[in-house]
């Protein structure tokens, strides 16, 4: 008997796939830079897609890992050019989403995360629906989100307000999305998380290698 090992293709891992833009949004402090965080440092076939904001940097992030921080005018220039899949305005800073190194990386199975709003979420969608896994997270509660804002430390209480004052209106875009997913414990978040990206990563139009292999598999 010849075992899966022995054919040309061996296991369905190794077959040619296209890449996925793999979306977490949130109210801010639900969790998205956690899980992604997560995401990044126990799976080797994803990376972050890497904003460029005109927001400043909070302590401890760090400049083309966490965002490209840039100027107003330096973003503008690149709206101008055309340089970002997508742009928004959040909380009075502009965020935006650069082309280059995602569009290239799709081709060649590379997966992304992309921590960004439903504003950016639609644009993506309308523009590469085939690509896109939407995931919104939610808080388990409103007091609880306040906590987490209080408790990460990098806001002052104006931004905490603000952000709160906020969050009603980002939930409400919840059914602009795939999946929803309650990051209560984190661990069973993330586990959640991890179960959408497997099984989105194994549907048949992205795997661009099947059709060698199925054609292989019925030869006569
Ligand atoms: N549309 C869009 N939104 C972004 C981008 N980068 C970050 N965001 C969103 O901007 C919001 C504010 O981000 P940030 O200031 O880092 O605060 P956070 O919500 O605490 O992570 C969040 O909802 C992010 O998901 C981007 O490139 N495009
Ligand atoms: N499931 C969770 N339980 C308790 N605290 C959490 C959980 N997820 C995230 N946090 C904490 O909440 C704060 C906000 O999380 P963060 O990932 O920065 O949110 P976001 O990126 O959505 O703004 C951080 O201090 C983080 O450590």
């Amino acid at each position: 008997m010849v075992s899966a090992s022995q054919t040309s293709h061996a296991a369905g891992d190794t077959l040619a796939r296209r890449g996925l833009m793999f979306i977490l949004s949130s109210p801010s402090g639900a969790g998205k830079t956690t899980i992604s965080r997560m995401l990044l440092e126990r799976d080797a076939h994803i990376r972050m897609s890497v904003s460029c904001t005109t927001r400043p940097p909070r302590a401890g992030e760090v400049d083309g890992s966490d965002y490209h921080f840039i100027s107003q005018t330096q973003f503008d220039k690149m709206v101008e050019a055309e340089e970002f899949l997508e742009w928004a305005t959040v909380f009075g800073h502009s965020y935006g989403t650069p082309k280059a190194q995602v569009k290239a990386g799709l081709k060649e199975g590379q997966d992304y995360i992309f921590d960004i709003d439903w504003q950016g979420t639609q644009q993506l969608y309308q523009k590469l629906e085939r690509d896109v896994v939407r995931v919104f997270l939610l808080p388990p509660s409103i007091d609880e989100l306040h906590r987490r804002l209080t408790g990460r430390g990098t806001d002052s209480p104006e931004v905490i307000a603000a952000r709160m004052e906020r969050a009603r209106s980002e939930i409400s875009h919840w059914d602009g999305y795939d999946y929803v997913v309650v990051n209560d414990d984190v661990d069973a978040c993330f586990a959640k998380v991890e179960q959408i990206l497997a099984a989105e990563r194994m549907r048949r139009a992205r795997q661009t290698g099947l059709i060698g292999f199925v054609r292989e598999l019925m030869a006569p």
